[in-house]
């Protein structure tokens, strides 16, 4: 992600309390708390907002509490009973009676953790995964997967509206809210994994009450929520795929062997060796059989010392490529300053709408491949492309060029901007491999853009903009507003940015004397990531 200077957020921090604050007894204003919270961190220059409230529990008070339901980041939402004060707890679900613990205040809410639960929760199911209840991955994994997706779906509308500015009766009435569109494959969807190695086993609180003891063995697997330097040790993740789980289960079988001499990197001391696990699985171009690449992230370049994993590994017929990041940092990334391959390629291939697209380490590719072409599916819709090769697309975010690349076959010319060189490097080299001479992708940073923006590309009748999840800055907003291209396809993985900026598109920015100039025509959520959190949406904007 890129490092964003605090001063590049002036212009928006004095749009922010335009975010409407409604009473705590409403239950909209609840995931507009929490959607401030995130609008506020995303941009953290910006003023606290927070409204006074007379009622407030004590930090160590214990509470009785229903969860009414999910809200931004898929906290459990509450109110406590008389005052109806709003009280937010990580992983309480729909129609859970709990007693909780206030740990925080937090602007107009509290923030509890679960002591114990009373009742279940509503549409609950057993979750598959021995690890759900601990690790940060999946979160609601114990609600059955159409109550997931029925909390996505109100929490985007609620969004919308209450951040937005969009009223529910213009929603309905012309139809802009669409269905989410679910996941038809709700386990093994993740192509890319990354596990990290530890010198201590981590164990809930509760597995520790029960005489597990973790403390003497080293882990390898998922941190613990909110904990750099504390490892959830994770035998099978049914997120990945069933080629990378019998990877990871064949390193984990062998590793701590004290024969190989391996150990775990420790991010306190800064002493170890191995860093991190990242498996990443693609497909053979013309057989469409999996293949896996299995990066060993470590602190030193000692091939020898890898070599019994590499062996390993090797013998499966899935793995074609085996690489070393080498990173010597005392940071905890898995990008290494060198990469050298120790088996097989260095990188791997996936086919998304009928393109190729080559795969390194540290390449970007969206990680759900099968609900990736479902999302470009809808993204190629909103785009309305004639089809006669006369349009031209502006790439905004562009990575390494996926959708400006699906869309070019049919347009005249797509150009693509994106931050990241190494992105920028991928893009050319898929247009170059997928044969696509009508794609120029330019390596820029999209918060620092002038007035001379826009002076090397013709006047697009599309825009495609894909944010990650600050959303877009508002210098960009401003060109695209006197840009004036048809359409926009606005694409984004975080609903509460995504409405801000729908909202300065279509309404304008008072404070700024700026007028929007777009019609909202449809937002779509988008399931990409079933059990977490996450909710991607692809919104259609027609100039007015
Ligand atoms: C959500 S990803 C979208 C990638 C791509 N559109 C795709 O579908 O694969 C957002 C992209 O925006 C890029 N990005 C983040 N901040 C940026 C900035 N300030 N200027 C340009 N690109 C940026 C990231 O590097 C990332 O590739």
């Amino acid at each position: 992600m890129a490092i964003i200077p605090n001063q590049c957020f002036r212009h928006l921090r004095i749009t922010l309390p335009r975010i409407p604050k409604l009473p705590s007894s409403s239950f909209s204003s609840l995931s507009c708390s929490l959607a401030q919270e995130d609008l506020e961190h995303t941009h953290p220059d910006s003023p606290n907002t927070n409204n006074p409230t007379s009622y407030f529990p004590k930090r160590g008070q214990t509470l009785e509490l229903v969860c009414e339901s999910l809200a931004f980041k898929g906290k459990g939402l509450c109110k406590v009973t008389d005052t109806g004060f709003v009280v937010m707890c990580d992983r309480a679900l729909p129609g859970e009676r709990f007693i909780g613990r206030v740990t925080r205040k937090k602007g107009n809410y509290a923030e509890v953790t679960k002591l114990k639960t009373i009742t279940p929760p509503r549409d609950v199911v057993d979750a598959p995964c021995e690890y759900a209840l601990y690790c940060g991955g999946c979160k609601t994994q114990n609600l059955s997967y159409e109550a997931q997706i029925r909390a996505k779906e109100e929490q985007v509308r609620d969004l919308v509206i209450h951040v937005g500015r969009f009223s529910q009766k213009e929603l309905e009435l012309h139809g802009i809210m669409k269905p989410i569109v679910p996941c038809d494959i709700q386990f093994h969807y993740r192509n890319k994994m990354e596990f990290s190695f530890g010198p201590n086993k981590w164990l809930p609180k509760e597995l520790l009450l029960e005489g597990h003891n973790g403390s003497e063995s080293y882990a390898l697997g998922l941190h613990a929520p909110g904990f750099f330097d504390k490892i959830l040790n994770v035998d099978k993740c049914l997120l990945q795929t069933g080629p990378a789980n019998k990877v990871l289960e064949a390193i984990q079988d062998c590793w701590r062997d004290p024969q190989f001499c391996l150990s775990p990197y420790n991010v306190r001391s800064h002493l170890g060796f191995l860093k991190h696990l990242m498996l990443r699985t693609g497909r053979h171009v013309s057989t469409g059989l999996p293949e896996v690449m299995v990066n060993f992230v470590t602190s030193s370049y000692k091939p020898e010392l890898l070599k019994p994993l590499v062996d390993k590994v090797a013998s499966f017929p899935e793995v074609v490529s085996v690489v070393n990041n080498v990173n010597t940092s005392v940071g905890n990334t898995s990008v290494g300053e060198e990469e050298h391959t120790l088996y097989g390629k260095s990188s791997i291939a996936e086919i998304l709408r009928g393109l190729t697209f080559q795969i390194s380490a540290n390449s970007f590719f969206q990680t759900n491949t099968h609900q990736a072409e479902v999302l470009y599916k809808l993204i190629e819709e909103c785009a309305g492309i004639r089809g006669d090769g006369s349009e031209v697309v502006l790439d905004l975010f562009c990575g390494t060029g996926t959708i400006g690349l699906t869309l070019a076959r049919s347009v005249r010319h797509v150009y693509g901007y994106e931050v990241v060189p190494q992105a920028i490097t991928d893009a050319c080299l898929n247009a170059k491999i997928n044969d696509i001479q009508n794609a120029t992708f330019v390596q820029g940073d999209l918060n620092k853009i002038d007035e001379n923006f826009g002076n090397n590309f013709p006047k697009p009748d599309i825009v495609i903009s894909d944010p990650n999840r600050p959303g877009m800055h508002m210098k960009l907003i401003k060109f695209l507003l006197n840009l004036k291209a048809p359409r926009i396809v606005y694409v984004s993985c975080n609903p509460a940015t995504c409405a801000r900026d729908l909202d300065y598109l279509c309404h304008g920015v008072t404070e700024q004397n700026i007028e929007g100039c777009y019609k909202l025509k449809s937002i779509q959520p988008v399931d990409m990531f079933p059990h977490t959190p996450h909710i991607e949406c692809v919104c259609l904007l027609e100039l007015c």
